[in-house]
Order: structure tokens, then sequence, then C-alpha cells
């Protein structure tokens, strides 16, 4: 019985004899990646999918206009969600809906797009009992279309500069939402150009001439029948972006647009009927739908970064290019040492980001019941965690994932490969959610406290314990690790505990000399958002360490931990400048890194294939031509090319109204 359950009848041979050679069973290790109940039902979705032809693409998206693909993608939208319950066992499971979506209508974006990963778990985190009965319900049933509305064309980063108004009128008990100026217009909301109905809206609270800053509100945007955009209420499209096309990301304006004063999220903050104002037990409570968000974002970014991988190990295995040695053959291009170099550090990090995305989902839901009961300790280790994730793992993921292209030669570039659609999605969560390099320095604000706790000999929170513990002076890093990974790890804590306390020293100093917090904040900006990469990508490797010491069967951990141990070296030499500084590393031990990972990358190639199988990701999913699954590439490139929408006829009339006038002219005059 072959370990690696891919294998089919029909497959390309190369792949089979690459299955062939898997150490591990592939099902039991996507237990190991997704958990094996979800595994099994990931398994299952995408039979039935398989079968449901009206959930299939009509045709490639490639080849669709921004119209079509928005009617094509609620055209399935509609249908996933008319099979639902013959599709997925838990609708309320947000990964089996991912896994349905995901397969079903791809990650172009669709009209519910905001309405699930935000506008819900805004509505479930801040609207009190009476308007989750009013809002929530009919917002879970499908009866509005709702969107998070909080960007504005001026700002996005800074909050507290949001301009949109909500004067609270006494005398009619309403809010009155306005954009004062072209600033506040709302800008980026996904699914509100075209789609959505309603909105939660930011906007700044004013009661009698007082701003409180600013709160959610749900306006409606749109008549429920009609569509069209109610009276006051101005919103479209933004037009077209860098991947994401089936998604209408709208403008939205208002103009003394009346609201009644209940439509206000008051679940934490409240204002009565008096104007008199209640404030929530946790100034950033109303920031949750973005927490929400990014917890979720760090495994999908992973999945993301796996479905390159996948396409490029697959692909690397099909593809023969040049020889080793001269007459014997071209080889498979997995067989450059550069490939795999490329490549497996990229499948490595897909699993830990997912992996990681596991946790972070457990340390959110703990959080959302705590703050049912109105307890938000540990909000702001949360805040930081996710903040750090978001940024790393999304940073690394589209670095990660234009490796893959590359790697993939010419055929990379072609929208065949379906690599630039998913970098393109992947490459707006460096943006989206809060931009990278404001994320980290929210973190490095919590590792800045973290290090006043630790000099008071106390800790912050569980996630910053390694601070309080003795720097080492050195590596223990030898020439043969033999299974013994310890100081690796070590040298990622030690990384992180140094340039956390030599920026918060830097800092002190700074402030000694007189300067201002804020000004040696700015001083420092780059030392700090580089120790809040390093805490995570700390967090990271620990991570990794946890899930491989909590895997039961040999054969997976064995394989898992080639990939952990693989991780370890080559973030570490990416980073080794860190630990050469202090001389924590000396050259040989850098040495002693390298060969380990040449070393490991040899272990792996086997099992490459049989690694990316374990995704499970469905062909269908995956919508590209040189990640399939039976690798039967080439006839099914060139079956995808004769598609194109410029195949349509030998000779476009472009040629006829430029080119052949040109032409003639030209040799006209040359007879002349
Ligand atoms: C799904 C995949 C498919 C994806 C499908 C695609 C869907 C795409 C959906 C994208 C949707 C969006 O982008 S929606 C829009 C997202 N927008 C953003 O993310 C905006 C980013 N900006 C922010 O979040 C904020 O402005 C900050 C955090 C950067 C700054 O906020 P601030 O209010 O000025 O606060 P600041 O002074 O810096 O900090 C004051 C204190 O509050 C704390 N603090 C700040 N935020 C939080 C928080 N959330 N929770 C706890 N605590 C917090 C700080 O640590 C600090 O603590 P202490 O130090 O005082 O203790
Ligand atoms: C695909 C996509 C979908 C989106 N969907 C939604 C949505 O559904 N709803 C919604 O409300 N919004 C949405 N957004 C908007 C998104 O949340 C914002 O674009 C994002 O938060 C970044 O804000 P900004 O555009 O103002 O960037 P800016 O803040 O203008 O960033 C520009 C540069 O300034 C730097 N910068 C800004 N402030 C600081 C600082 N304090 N310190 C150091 N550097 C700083 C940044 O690091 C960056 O380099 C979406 C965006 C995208 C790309």
């Amino acid at each position: 019985m072959p370990l690696n359950k891919e294998i089919q009848p029909g497959d390309n041979d190369e792949l089979t004899r690459e299955r062939l050679q898997a150490t591990f069973d592939t099902q039991q290790m996507a237990a190991a990646l997704w958990g094996s109940d979800l595994a099994r039902k990931r398994r299952e979705l995408a039979k039935k999918v398989d079968k449901l032809t009206v959930l299939h693409d009509s045709k490639d998206m490639s080849f669709m206009t921004r119209e079509e693909k928005l009617s094509e993608n609620a055209r399935k939208v509609v249908q996933m969600f008319a099979h639902v319950a013959d599709i997925v066992e838990d609708p309320s499971d947000d990964a089996e809906m991912f896994h349905l979506s995901s397969n079903a209508i791809g990650h172009e974006g669709h009209p519910f797009g905001v309405h699930f990963v935000m506008f819900i778990p805004a509505l479930k985190a801040q609207a009190d009992d009476e308007q989750r009965e009013k809002w929530l319900m009919p917002a879970l049933g499908l009866q509005l279309i709702g969107t998070y509305a909080q960007t504005e064309l001026g700002h996005g980063t800074n909050l507290r500069a949001l301009e949109t108004m909500a004067t609270f009128d006494k005398a009619t008990d309403e809010f009155v939402i306005h954009t004062p100026t072209v600033t506040a217009l709302k800008w980026w909301p996904g699914s509100l150009g075209k789609s959505s109905n309603h909105a939660v809206v930011s906007a700044n609270l004013i009661i009698d001439g007082k701003s409180y800053g600013h709160h959610n509100f749900m306006v409606q945007i749109r008549d429920e029948n009609t569509h069209k955009p109610l009276k006051g209420i101005t919103v479209g499209d933004i037009g077209p972006k860098m991947a994401y096309n089936a998604s209408d990301n709208g403008f939205l304006g208002f103009d003394h647009h009346r609201i009644p004063r209940r439509n206000m999220l008051m679940r934490h903050a409240k204002v009565d009927k008096n104007g008199v104002y209640t404030k929530p037990p946790h100034a950033k409570i109303g920031y949750s739908a973005m927490v929400h968000v990014r917890s979720v974002m760090i495994g999908h970014q992973g999945m993301f970064l796996g479905s390159a991988s996948t396409i490029a190990i697959r692909y690397s295995l099909v593809r023969r290019q040049g020889e080793i040695k001269e007459g014997s053959g071209e080889v498979k291009i997995l067989d450059y040492q550069t490939q795999q170099h490329r490549l497996f550090p990229q499948l490595a990090r897909a699993y830990v980001f997912m992996f990681a995305g596991k946790e972070v989902r457990e340390l959110y839901q703990k959080v959302l019941s705590d703050m049912e009961k109105g307890e938000t300790t540990l909000l702001a280790d949360l805040h930081a965690l996710t903040s750090g994730l978001k940024s790393v793992v999304t940073h690394l993921c589209v670095a990660g994932m234009e490796q893959c292209r590359m790697a993939c030669g010419g055929h990379g570039y072609s929208r065949a490969s379906g690599i630039p659609e998913i970098w393109g999605v992947a490459v707006g969560g460096c943006t989206y959610e809060g931009e990278n390099m404001v994320m980290l320095l929210q973190l490095a604000r919590y590792l800045m406290k973290a290090v006043k706790e630790t000099k008071k000999g106390k800790s912050l929170g569980r996630l910053v314990d390694y601070l309080l513990l003795p720097q080492d002076r050195h590596s223990l890093i030898g020439r043969v690790p033999q299974g013994e990974y310890g100081p690796h790890l070590a040298a990622f804590e030690h990384i992180a505990r140094r340039q956390i306390f030599k920026v918060a020293d830097e800092l002190t100093k700074l402030q000694d000399k007189g300067m201002s917090k804020e000004i040696a904040w700015q001083k420092k900006a780059v030392e700090l958002q580089r120790a809040a990469r390093l805490h995570t990508r700390f967090y990271l490797a620990a991570c990794f360490h946890r899930k491989v010491q909590s895997v039961v069967d040999g054969r997976i951990r064995e394989a898992l931990a080639d990939l952990y141990h693989l991780h370890l070296n080559y973030e570490l030499l990416d980073m080794v400048n860190y630990a050469l500084e202090d001389a924590y590393l000396k050259a040989d031990q850098v040495d002693f890194i390298r060969e380990d990972m040449y070393r490991l990358l040899e272990t792996i190639r086997p099992n490459a294939i049989s690694l990316v199988d374990a995704f499970e990701f469905s062909d269908r999913e995956l919508r590209s031509v040189l990640g399939r699954r039976d690798g039967h590439v080439y006839e099914n490139l060139y079956k995808w090319a004769k598609e194109s929408e410029l195949n349509r006829a030998d000779v476009l009339p472009y040629f006829d109204k430029y080119l052949k006038p040109m032409m003639l002219a030209a040799r006209q005059r040359s007879n002349i």
C-alpha cells in the first residue's frame, strides 16, 4: 500500500515514482496539519464540490473582465449557500467554510467577502443582545449583505484621525452621519462598491459638541429591494487593484444621513437618550473585528504559501532542464540544490504558519469568551501576538511565493501557474488589517513594556517570559546536531532577547539625555521593528518545536522534524548578523549550520511531493496548470493558452485598423 494516498491511475509516471518514495502516510500528515477531523471533512467536501457542477468555474477567471468575475462569483456564492447544508458538516465552522469557498470560488473575492470575516465578527463582539437579534440573525441568515467601513481616503492607519462624524441629535434620538471632506470618504471596504446593503461604519461620536473618538455604527446604505443607495449616501467601486479583482472594494460618503441612536453598537460603549455616554471596559474593545481578521490571516497566509509551494514543487518534478552529469540525461529541476534551497524553506514556513495560525485562533477564542464576561486582561497579549504574526507572516509569505514563482521559470510568470493571483491576494495582507510596519511597532510597544516589567523581576505575559531568563554569552551549536536542536532554538531566543534589551537600553539612554519619549522612539523605530520581527520569528520557531513534540506517530514526527530543523537552520542563517554582532555564534558554527541545512535539503528531497500532497489542496482550489496533481502540465498549458480571448479569431481588428495601414504606408514609401 503506497504511503502517498494521492497516487491515481493515469498520473504522470514521474510523479507516481516520486510519490512511491514517501516515508510517511500523507493522510496522517494531513491530520497533523489540519487536525484529523478537519482533514477528513476537507477531503469529503472537495469530493462533493467536484460533483456539484453549479459550483464550478464557467471559464478560467484569467480570461474574464472584472464585471464577469463579480457576476460569476456572485452566482457561485449564491449556489454555495444554497447547497451548504449538503456540503459542510458545520456551517458555523470557519475552516470548513473557508475550504468550501476556496474550492468553489477561489481567492479573488465575492459579495460576502467582508460579511463573514468582519461584519459578523463586529456584530458578535460589539452589538448588544437586542442588536444581535435585530442584525446578527438576519446577517447569518443572508437576509442582508454587510461590510466593514472604517478606512477613509485620507486615513487608514491612524484611526484617531478618521473624519466621518456621528453627531447625536437629542431632539430626534438619532445620529447624523456625515462626511465633512473628500478625505473623509470611506475608501477600500470590501464588497462595498456594488454588493453590500449594510455597513458597520466607524465614525467620531460627537455629543453636545464633545468628541468621544470613533465608534461603530450600523448603517443601511442601499434599499433592500431596488439596491439603490439610500438618500444622503454616495457609494461606488474604487477601481481595479493588483489582484482581488472579483472584490468590489468601494467608496462611501454621507450627507447628513440620519440613523436611530440604537444603531450605535452598544455592547460595551453606550449612549442613552439623554446623551449620557458610558465608556467601554477596555479602550480598544471596538478594534475587535480587526483582531479577529489578524488572527485568521495567519493560517490563511500559510495556506497561500502552501499552495504556491505545492505548485512549484510538483512542477519542479515534472520539468526537466539541463544535465548534472554530462550525457546522463536531463534532470528534474528539483534535483538542483539551488532549487531545493529556494523551495523547501518556503514549504517549512507554510507548515509553521499553519501551526501558528491554529495556536493564535485558540488564544482568540479564549479572549472572545473572556470578553463576553467583561474580562479583557488577555486582550493586550493577543493584540501584540497578532500584530507581530500578521506582519512577519505576510512578509515572509509573499517573499516565499515570489521564490516559488521564479522557481517555475517562464511558466511561473503566466497566470496559468496560478501563482500571480495567489501572490496578489496574499500581498494585500501586508497592508490590510494594519500596515505591517505599523503593526510591528505596536508589538514593539508591548515588548518595551515587557522589559520594564522584567527589570522589576516580573513578566508581562506568557509570550515574553523568556525575557526573564539569563543571557547565554555563547551558542552551543555543534558540528553534528544528531537530533538535538535545542541550541538552535536557544539562538533564536538569544537574538530576540538581545535586540529587545539593546533597543530598550538605547531608548533609555536617549531619554536620559533629555530627549522626549516620542522623539527617542522615532530615532529607534527601525531597531524597534527589528526587535518585534525577531521576537515573532522566535515565537514561530518555538511553535514549530511544540508541534513536532506533540506528534505521536514516529514517521510523521520524523518527516516534520526534518522540516523543522531546516527551518531552524535557514532562518538562523537569514538573521545571522544579529548573532555575529555579539560573537554569540562563531564563524565555524555558522558553517555547521550551513552544512546541516544542505544535508537536510537532501533528506527532504524524496519526501518533497508527499509533503505538499499532504496539504490536500484540490486542483479546483489551486487553479493552477503547473500544480496539477496528475502532473500533466504541458498538454494542459497548451489547452489553457488556446482559451485566451485573443485566440477567438486569427486576425483581430487592431491589425486592420493600425498595423496594416502603417506597414502598407511604409512599403509605399520605400517603393518611391
Ligand atoms: C481572513 C482572510 C481573508 C481575507 C479576505 C480579505 C479581507 C480583507 C479585510 C481587510 C479589512 C481591513 O483592512 S479593515 C481596516 C483595518 N484597519 C487597520 O487595521 C488600522 C490599523 N490601525 C490600528 O489598528 C490602530 O490605529 C493602531 C493600533 C495602529 C493605533 O491605535 P491607537 O488607538 O492610536 O492606539 P495607540 O495609541 O497606538 O495605542 C494605545 C494602546 O492601545 C493598545 N491597542 C491598540 N490596538 C489594540 C487592540 N486591537 N487590542 C488591544 N489593545 C490595543 C496599544 O497596544 C496601546 O497599549 P499601551 O501601550 O498603551 O498599553
Ligand atoms: C485589499 C485591501 C482590502 C481592504 N479592505 C478594507 C475593508 O474591508 N475595510 C476597511 O475599512 N479598510 C480596508 N482596507 C484598508 C486597509 O485597512 C488600509 O489600507 C490599511 O490599514 C493601511 O492604511 P493606509 O492605507 O492609511 O496606509 P498608510 O498609513 O498611509 O501607510 C503608508 C505608509 O506610511 C507608513 N506609516 C503610517 N503610519 C505610520 C506610523 N505611525 N509609524 C510608522 N510608519 C507609518 C506605513 O508603514 C506605510 O509605509 C483594505 C485594504 C486593502 C489593500
